[in-house]
């Protein structure tokens, strides 16, 4: 008998969240930061978390990376549901000062592999091509302190994916930027992803960022967060940024977010773009 040949074609998303509410206590009983919240990640995503100051991003983030745990609902990280922090999910915040200010370049990007038991030479040849990759091969010696914020950026980021984790969890990585430089963090972003298709999980309150850096975007309403609508987004990018079927796009995103209506008896709905 003849066997075929046959491919296995990933059929379950990368990471799954269902119907997760997550509380906090609080000085009158607790408050609620979402609720009810589903999507699913696929592998290759760049997807975006897009709401209101206080609809719960940062929260549905820290929950992804293990931080907190919902009080409902669940998330699971290719069929395993995530009960802790662990090196499969790595985090990018916004304060660059995560970098430690005693370690070089090099030395900060080397340290979590380190960490993790991996040799040195093969720590220091990860950390050189990934410093490479962020284009700061120049700056391997470099202290914190001498770079800028953009170089700050591209450290970290150069830390996280030389971690080689499953999926890379970044909390508005480009908020304390200026205009400038976050349009370019953007440009790099994009064609680091080209280059190594990581997937990504991206909170941003920005719209034109969400449209820009995200292939799909999950629109919150505000606090609690409730899913309000998941759109495709990846036909868009800086390319088309300013164009008018963006401009038009994120118009009508921004009439979802903050159009008024009861989100709670709305269902989410598909943005057609
Ligand atoms: N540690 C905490 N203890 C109590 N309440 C908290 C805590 N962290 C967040 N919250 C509350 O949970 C809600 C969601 O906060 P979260 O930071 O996740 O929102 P966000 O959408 O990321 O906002 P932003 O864009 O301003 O960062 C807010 O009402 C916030 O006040």
């Amino acid at each position: 008998m003849n066997v075929l040949p046959f491919q296995v074609v990933p059929n379950a998303p990368l990471l799954r969240a269902q119907g997760v509410t997550i509380e906090y206590p609080a000085a009158q009983g607790v408050v609620q930061a979402t609720h009810d919240v589903s999507f699913d990640v696929w592998r290759g995503d760049r997807f975006v978390l897009l709401g209101p100051s206080g609809c719960g991003k940062s929260t549905l983030l820290k929950a992804v990376g293990g931080f907190i745990a919902p009080r409902a609902g669940s998330l699971q990280l290719d069929g395993r549901d995530i009960t802790g922090p662990g090196r499969d999910r790595i985090v990018v915040f916004q304060e660059f000062d995560q970098l430690a200010p005693w370690k070089t370049v090099r030395q900060n990007v080397m340290f979590p592999l380190l960490a993790g038991k991996m040799p040195k030479r093969e720590a220091e040849a990860r950390a050189l091509y990934w410093i490479g990759k962020v284009g700061l091969s120049r700056f391997l010696d470099a202290y914190p302190h001498t770079l800028s914020g953009g170089m700050k950026a591209r450290v970290a980021i150069a830390r996280a994916l030389a971690m080689q984790p499953e999926i890379l969890l970044m909390d508005e990585p480009f908020a304390a930027l200026d205009a400038l430089t976050r349009r370019r963090m953007h440009e790099e972003l994009q064609a680091l992803w080209e280059e190594v298709r990581f997937t990504m999980l991206f909170v941003t309150h920005s719209i034109e960022e969400a449209l820009v850096v995200g292939n799909r975007i999950l629109l919150l309403s505000p606090h609690p967060g409730r899913v309000r609508a998941e759109l495709n987004s990846h036909q868009f990018g800086l390319h088309s940024a300013g164009g008018a079927e963006f401009q038009a796009t994120a118009g009508r995103i921004h009439d979802l977010l903050f159009g008024g209506g009861d989100v709670a008896d709305e269902p989410a709905r598909a943005v057609q773009s």
